[in-house]
């Protein structure tokens, strides 16, 4: 079977360093993105290792998505591996300070975004079969309740009961669903969370030593290299100087 890898998000954080990794393994490549200079960039870099499609896509765009796959050159159409890495969180402060926009963009790309595109290409994935991986970015917000996560969280605990209801549903297409869970990973998610705040991004990473976007890749591409009859079903993954908190209290 030929390795046909369709990401999204690969213009920055783990999309982009997922898209080395599995071209540097020879995998063909199918980069998805909103910005077109570094789809255009990023091609340019790998394609001496192999194949490699791009196509500017809004995951929310549900018609696009679909486009997208439909107009697929020939050699990329047999995806067999799905990234669903797309994704981003707004606003970090207290629910009730939060714009309603600020809820719908996460909503409207985490998980619409995330649907859409499992939709258009889960009929491609059955039919290659055996082997074949949806591997969707959670996160541990879905897990832990923390101030400032509100519908962030809310978005991931989403992609982890889609993950494993897929599973259900995909019993005996050989198609296999994984949620990975990231915690604190130094990528460009930071900068977007908190509106482009550079002070912001460098105290969260700063002295500590957070996940890098590679550290995400090698475990995705680990899971999508496993023989064809194990199926990881969720892979929670933080750096060892990160770790839970307390409860919090309202005292007098
Ligand atoms: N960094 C972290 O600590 C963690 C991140 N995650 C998750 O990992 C995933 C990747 O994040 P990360 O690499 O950290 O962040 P980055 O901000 O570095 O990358 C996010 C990617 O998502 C793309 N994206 C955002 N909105 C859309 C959209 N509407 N349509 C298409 N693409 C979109 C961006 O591309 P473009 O702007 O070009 O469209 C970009 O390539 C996300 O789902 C995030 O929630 C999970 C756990 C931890
Ligand atoms: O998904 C992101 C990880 S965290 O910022 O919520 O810890």
């Amino acid at each position: 079977m030929k390795k046909i890898a369709f990401i999204t998000g690969a213009t920055s954080g783990f999309g982009r360093a997922c898209a080395c990794r599995f071209a540097e393994a020879g995998w063909s490549l199918v980069l998805t993105g909103r910005r077109e200079e570094r789809l255009a960039e990023l091609r340019d870099q790998l394609s001496d290792k192999g194949p490699v499609h791009t196509a500017t896509l809004d995951v929310r765009d549900s018609q696009a998505v679909k486009a997208v796959v439909e107009a697929l050159p020939s050699e990329f159409q047999a995806v067999t591996c799905l990234v669903n890495n797309a994704g981003l969180a707004l606003a970090p402060h207290a629910a009730q300070k939060v714009d309603l926009e600020d809820w719908h963009t996460m909503i409207d790309t985490n998980v619409t975004g995330l649907v859409n595109v499992t939709h258009a290409l889960l009929p491609t994935l059955i039919e290659q079969g055996a082997g074949t991986s949806i591997i969707n970015l959670g996160s541990v917000a879905g897990d832990a309740p923390y101030p400032g996560n509100h519908v962030y969280g809310a978005t991931k605990a989403f992609v982890r009961q889609f993950s494993y209801n897929l599973r259900c549903d995909l019993l005996g297409t050989g198609v296999r669903v994984t949620d990975i869970a990231p915690g604190l990973a130094e990528t460009e998610f930071t900068l977007v969370r908190t509106g482009g705040d550079q002070a912001s991004h460098d105290k969260l990473y700063g002295g500590t030593t957070p996940l890098q976007p590679e550290d995400i890749a090698e475990q995705i591409y680990h899971v999508a290299t496993l023989p064809p009859h194990i199926n990881i079903n969720r892979l929670e993954v933080m750096p060892v100087r990160q770790a839970w908190n307390g409860f919090a209290f309202d005292r007098d």
